[in-house]
């Protein structure tokens, strides 16, 4: 600790009123009891006749009433804070359940042929209703999802601009906040918006116990060496603070009445991030005034002192010991003295009941002033305005610069400036400490009057106001965005009713149609896979049936007798193996135009959604084409050139042609079987007796060899197509050729049409558990919707009365005139009963 301004020991004696009087003269004027009075060399304190007003008890009336009509108010604002702190709570839940919707403006207008998607803006406006609802103007809402997709931008004016406490922050590249929401996810706005929520329960929660607060904080800030710690001690009549031309205040000096610190002068210095009890001494360093300025000149070391002061004025005149409530008096760094400096002075604003705002009147506003005061004016609504060193301007320039700071003033607060006359003030505060100008002073002291009038008379202005402005502000907010979130859950739902009435007529028949079409598929198949049964068993079976109707191959001569019977066999395999290849063909006809009769179906149910596939029916049947030489196997032998059948057959025809016939043919045709042979000659021989016959018997057998043979030799060109024949027919009847290829061929077809009723099957699955999805979906969004609906409607309602509770509340002081106070005694028994009565049921009021 440095020791020029080492903390100092707590042994001070507290200041009796009666010397403290004489102490506190620093050259502003002593500071006598009473009221106005002129003491030789020193200008009279109060050149304003205090009692021009009032008279002590009308001000004592007055006070009373204030006190009484401010604990009412303080009380009823204090119960709109907690409400409206339940409301955002219930609003944050409701946020993080479904992402509230957040309007916004349009980046650009869209040309009336463009395609656009339906916004919200299109469902407000065409909505059915009464014509006197809110007139909302056209607007984009960004990041509302009608159809689980971003809505496009509309024309809108600019409703999110309109925000005031929920407003988002999104200082980002060239574009303005709402420009840029739209950009974002609704997820990412619902987060935001969340954030902002949370800091304005943060805030309402501050200004609650700045209500329950009973003393008022008075910020006195401004641009570097503006006049502000001249400004607080010509307030005090005391030259506390330290003033300097170069910039001096680098830490927040509190001034409050020594009565707060048990009567005790001193300084308490606190360090960055300690909290500072009074009780505790240990949060703080202890010094004296006099080394006050020693600690807040370039001095980093504490961010904030205490300075408590006896102000010995009479309570009339007093500031700081007023009689009604306790002041603290704040002189703030200048801002622009750097910018950690400037962003604290900011956000302390908002712990504060009143702002006096000192500019000098040589420099008028600066940028950082402007923005100062136009967030200070959002909440506080009045700024307390003090243009200091007005004795800078020439007497000819100070019209011209009244001018130009008034209409300053009404560009970044236009409340204060409506009220300029009370609030807005000229002055040289210096003029205080050289007491020459009477002009000077009575400037001030009509300041002095009105910041005391608006600090103690209008406390319930001054100190409630933020919270009833900031109350109004949000309930406002939360009114539009309910007003907003409403109109989009109704339109939702009427566009969720009318999609539900088209899907689901369209579900149920898809569902029901899918086992009709189902079971049609499989009626085709069979029918496909019968018809080709069918062709192909009939196909293969006359092709066999028929095999040697006619000679299969030129008969090239006896010579050639074999080759003849192997082509003949060739022939008649390939005559069968293309009756299958006919009856292959055929398979794939049908089955073509059964996979197209499985497709209209899926068409015509499915539609788009449908995908037919290419069907390639010359791929059906490639790997068979060579099995029938594989399966029969015929061996040619000597019995494939004689069919002895054939022979007995045509005896029969030529019986009656002659004897010798019948005997040669007899001899030929039974050649070889002896029984027959016997049998014959025994005929023969009867018929010419035996002797006769023995003749014969020689001729007769080279008759019949010889007859033999050459019929044997004639009829080999017919007997090989038809022994062969046989011999195939029956292999292919032992190998049930026919069926097997007719059911192979068939169960082809089968399986070729598995596939495209498998696909329509799948497809239908897939349509149904679509449109399932959609109505699934679509009933929870109805839900959802359903209880936004009445969310957002309950909301909307409470935001409105609440907020008519608040706007309700009158903070304007009135004046109590003498010759009042019958009536204003009845008022205090008024207040003070119904006082008693909220304090005994708080819930209730009458
Ligand atoms: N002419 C004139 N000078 C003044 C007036 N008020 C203050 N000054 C002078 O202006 C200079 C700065 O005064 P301060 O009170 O230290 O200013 P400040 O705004 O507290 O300065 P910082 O705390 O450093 O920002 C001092 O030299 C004062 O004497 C005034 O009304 N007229």
């Amino acid at each position: 600790m440095a020791s020029q301004y080492a903390p100092r020991s707590r042994n001070v004696t507290p200041i009796p009123a009666s010397v403290a009087a004489s102490r506190v003269d620093s050259g502003y004027g002593s500071s006598v009891a009473s009221g106005s009075t002129t003491d030789g060399d020193h200008l009279p304190r109060t050149i304003l006749d205090p009692t021009h007003q009032h008279s002590d008890q009308t001000r004592q009336w007055t006070s009373h009433v204030h006190q009484l009509a401010y604990n009412q108010n303080r009380i009823a604002l204090g119960r709109s804070v907690n409400r409206a702190v339940d409301t955002l709570k219930d609003f944050q839940r409701m946020n993080s359940k479904q992402p509230v919707n957040y309007p916004t403006v349009e980046v650009y207008e869209p040309q009336p042929s463009l395609n656009r998607t339906q916004t919200f803006a299109d469902d407000y406006n065409n909505l059915p209703g009464p014509s006197n609802r809110p007139q909302i103007p056209r607007r984009a809402v960004t990041s509302i999802d009608l159809e689980g997709q971003q809505a496009e931008p509309l024309v809108a004016p600019k409703i999110s601009e309109d925000f005031n406490v929920l407003k988002l922050d999104l200082k980002l590249g060239g574009h303005g906040p709402s420009a840029l929401v739209h950009t974002l996810e609704k997820s990412s706005v619902a987060a935001l918006l969340d954030g902002k929520i949370n800091q304005s329960i943060k805030h309402l929660l501050a200004l609650r116990e700045r209500i329950e607060d009973t003393s008022s904080k008075v910020l006195v800030t401004g641009d570097v060496n503006a006049g502000k710690s001249t400004f607080c001690n010509a307030l005090m009549r005391r030259r506390v603070l330290p003033e300097d031309q170069q910039p001096c205040t680098s830490a927040f000096c509190e001034v409050l009445d020594c009565q707060l610190n048990n009567d005790l002068e001193e300084v308490h210095a606190i360090r960055e991030g300690v909290t500072y009890d009074r009780h505790d001494e240990s949060s703080y360093d202890v010094y004296t005034l006099e080394q006050l300025e020693d600690l807040v000149v370039d001095n980093d070391e504490y961010h904030q002192v205490k300075v408590y002061v006896n102000d010995v004025r009479p309570l009339s005149e007093s500031f700081l010991r007023n009689g009604v409530v306790d002041i603290a008096l704040i002189d703030a760094p200048g801002l622009n003295t750097d910018s950690i400096k400037t962003t604290s002075v900011f956000a302390r604003q908002e712990e504060i009941d009143v702002v006096v705002y000192v500019v000098a009147a040589e420099n008028h506003f600066t940028l950082s002033a402007k923005e100062f005061i136009e967030n200070a004016a959002k909440e506080k609504a009045y700024i307390f305005i003090v243009v200091n060193r007005f004795d800078n301007i020439r007497p000819k320039g100070r019209d011209k610069c009244q001018k130009a700071i008034l209409e300053q003033i009404e560009a970044a607060s236009p409340q204060t400036f409506r009220e300029a006359e009370e609030l807005v003030h000229f002055v040289s505060s210096n003029a205080v400490v050289e007491g020459q100008d009477i002009q000077k002073l009575r400037d001030f002291e009509n300041l002095e009057q009105n910041l005391r009038s608006f600090v103690l008379e209008k406390r319930a202005r001054s100190k409630l106001a933020p919270a009833k402005t900031y109350l109004m502000n949000l309930l406002k907010d939360i009114e539009t965005l309910a007003f907003v979130n409403k109109e989009v859950a109704a339109a939702q739902l009427e566009r969720i009713r009318k999609e539900l009435d088209e899907i689901s007529p369209a579900f149920e028949r898809l569902t029901n149609a899918r086992q009709e079409v189902s079971d049609d598929c499989d009626k085709t198949t069979d029918s496909v896979a019968n018809e080709v049964y069918k062709f192909s068993r009939n196909t293969i079976s006359k092709t066999i049936e028929h095999l040697d109707d006619r000679p299969v191959v030129p008969y090239a001569g006896i010579l050639d007798a074999f080759g003849y019977a192997e082509a003949t066999k060739q022939a008649m395999l390939q005559h069968v193996q293309s009756s299958v290849t006919t009856s292959e063909d055929y398979a794939r006809q049908k089955t073509t135009e059964g996979v197209s009769s499985i497709s209209a179906r899926g068409i015509l149910h499915l539609g788009d959604e449908y995908i037919q596939k290419a069907f390639r029916p010359e791929s059906m049947f490639s790997r068979k084409r060579d099995a029938l030489n594989k399966m029969v196997k015929i061996e040619l032998d000597v019995t494939d050139f004689i069919d002895w059948d054939f022979a007995s057959t045509q005896e029969k025809q030529i019986a009656g042609a002659g004897m010798s016939l019948t005997l040669a043919t007899m001899a030929g045709s039974q050649l070889f079987g002896v029984g027959s042979w016997v049998d014959g000659l025994w005929k023969v021989g009867n018929l010419l007796g035996f002797r006769n016959a023995k003749k014969l018997i020689l001729p007769v057998v080279l008759v019949a060899t010889v007859g033999t043979g050459y019929y044997i030799l004639q009829d080999l060109p017919n007997a090989v197509p038809r022994k062969l024949a046989k011999k195939i027919r029956k292999s292919l009847a032992d190998l049930d050729y026919v069926h097997i290829n007719a059911d192979r061929i068939a169960q082809q077809c089968r399986k070729v049409l598995k596939f495209p009723t498998e696909d329509l099957r799948a497809a239908f699955q897939r349509g149904i558990e679509k449109q399932e999805k959609a109505v699934k979906e679509r009933k929870q969004t109805q839900k959802d919707c359903d209880v936004a609906d009445k969310y957002f409607g309950n909301l909307l309602r409470n935001a409105k009365q609440q907020r008519a509770a608040v706007s309700s509340l009158d903070l304007e002081p009135h004046t109590i005139l003498e010759g009042q106070q019958e009536e204003q005694q009845q008022t205090m028994t008024e207040l003070e009963q119904q006082q008693q009565q909220q304090q005994e049921n708080p819930l209730f009021i009458s």
